[in-house]
């Protein structure tokens, strides 16, 4: 994508629809807008059968951030109320919730809590279920109107949701879009990256084409603002976990091949930020975490993110390696073994990488089912524009696909440092036992489609300086 990184919201407000030097729309974030200004009217007239204390806080905080134009804080309340209060009161949150979500630009997942809080409302409360259909009505025509290319609408979304992610940040993907936009090449990178769909690729003007992928790129940041922010609430378990320091992960007493294994290829992970490492542990205990990660896919642990436009159809969970008392000992304990030892590799990386590092206490376990692939991207966008982005510095993935053969697919592709794909790319067959190391915000990457189930773990290492550390 675009190698110019601007900044601020000079940036911001000339470059989406660059192909036609049209200005944004003045950026008032707490100016309201009419859709808005409904929303909120909506949110008052919520008259419910009187909620318990709980509830009825969270409820009220709900109302007080849509108001004040802050839907994350508005839809953590309402979340946090959601998992605990009974039925009357989760009509209320549901509501307010749908209400952040739209607020949020996350028009599908808006949808869903409206449609849920139809369901609930139908026999119990007449004038709750009729606001919950004119809402959806109304969030259905809007997402109609932006699948017609309205460049009004489809404006006045990238505009709001820039403004909640930030001047530098909405500045960095609306420039990289913009710029992509106006060349055939620069379209096919955007493609690749997932910000330009199907539907959109015949558009013929630059500036519709920046539309829409602005709107794509801004929804994909959101959703990810939102994790982060969910997570950091303790509503999701990764993303934004408390970590520990790499020493308390290490025991010097004891040496692990693994890391033996690890430090014969420092030079290498120093001079080329990857490294690959081949049979890396025991066939038999990567034949384990395999079956492992298989029981907790039927039992449906790993779940996908139909939001991740770069990645929807991916089944995952972050697992708790590190606390004692973590669910996952008993169900998967070599899983658990295996995670905390490579945890334990944060030691030597901070070490020999002159880096100061934190370990979150929890690390992903992944399927890629057939026809899934990931997109190609950063695993942090810090250095690009993106400050409050996650602080991962160091990659390490884990794979165990026992018998993996080129029909099975899911490659993993690398780019060399910041190379955005313009460069010679090497391809990474997901074979079982193969760890690779990279850096997380200098290698670009993706995952090849998927034609069987391709099973990985990975654990992302921290910038120390941008996380909590547990006491
Ligand atoms: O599983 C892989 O090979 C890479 C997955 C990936 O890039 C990610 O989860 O960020
Ligand atoms: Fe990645």
């Amino acid at each position: 994508m675009a190698t110019r990184v601007t900044h601020g919201v000079g940036t911001a407000n000339t470059t989406a629809d660059s192909g036609r030097h049209e200005r944004w729309p003045e950026r008032t974030a707490l100016r309201r807008t009419a859709a808005e200004e409904r929303r909120w009217s909506e949110s008052k007239q919520l008259s419910l059968p009187k909620p318990a204390p709980d509830s009825e806080g969270c409820a009220a905080l709900a109302m007080k951030a849509l108001e004040e134009g802050k839907p994350f804080d508005a839809l953590i309340s309402c979340e946090r109320a959601l998992r605990t209060c009974a039925t009357s009161e989760s009509l209320r949150c549901g509501m307010l919730s749908a209400l952040a979500l739209e607020s949020l630009g996350l028009l599908n997942l808006a949808q869903e809590r409206l449609g849920q809080a139809a369901r609930m409302a139908k026999d119990v409360d007449l004038s709750t279920l009729q606001m919950a259909l004119e809402a959806m009505k109304r969030v259905r025509g809007r997402e109609r109107q932006i699948e017609e290319g309205d460049a009004q609408v489809l404006m006045e979304e990238i505009q709001r949701m820039g403004a909640l992610l930030g001047d530098q940040e909405a500045g960095y993907w609306i420039s990289c879009v913009g710029e992509c936009s106006r060349s055939k090449e620069g379209q096919a990178e955007l493609v690749q990256k997932g910000f330009l769909l199907e539907a959109h690729r015949n558009l013929q003007q630059p500036a519709q084409v920046a539309r829409h992928a602005s709107l794509v790129a801004l929804r994909y940041r959101i959703n990810k603002k939102l994790q982060r922010h969910l997570s950091a609430a303790g509503l999701l378990m990764g993303v934004a976990d408390q970590c520990l320091l790499p020493k308390a992960l290490h025991s010097p007493l004891s040496v692990d091949p693994l890391e033996e294994q690890l430090r014969q290829s420092l030079d290498e992970l120093r001079a080329k930020r990857l490294v690959v490492l081949d049979e890396v542990l025991p066939p038999e205990a990567l034949c384990k975490v395999k079956l492992e990660l298989q029981r907790m896919r039927q039992e449906q642990v790993l779940q996908n993110d139909t939001n991740d436009v770069c990645n929807p159809l991916q089944e995952a969970k972050y697992l708790p390696f590190a606390d004692d008392a973590t669910q996952f000992r008993e169900s998967c304990p070599v899983t658990m073994q295996v995670m905390q030892r490579l945890a334990a590799l944060a030691s030597i990386l901070e070490e020999e990488l002159g880096l100061q590092l934190a370990v979150p206490k929890s690390a992903m376990a992944a399927c890629y089912p057939p026809k899934a692939s990931y997109k190609m991207h950063l695993d942090s966008y810090f250095l690009h524009g993106c400050p409050d982005d996650i602080p991962r510095k160091v990659t390490i993935l884990l794979y165990c696909n026992q018998g993996w053969t080129k029909s099975v697919g899911g490659e993993l592709r690398a780019w060399e440092a910041f190379d955005q794909g313009r460069g010679p790319s090497r391809t990474i067959e997901p074979l079982t036992g193969r760890m690779v190391v990279f850096m997380a915000e200098e290698i670009w990457h993706e995952v090849l489609e998927s034609h069987g189930d391709r099973y990985a773990l990975t654990l992302w290492i921290h910038d120390r300086a941008r996380v909590q550390i547990s006491p």
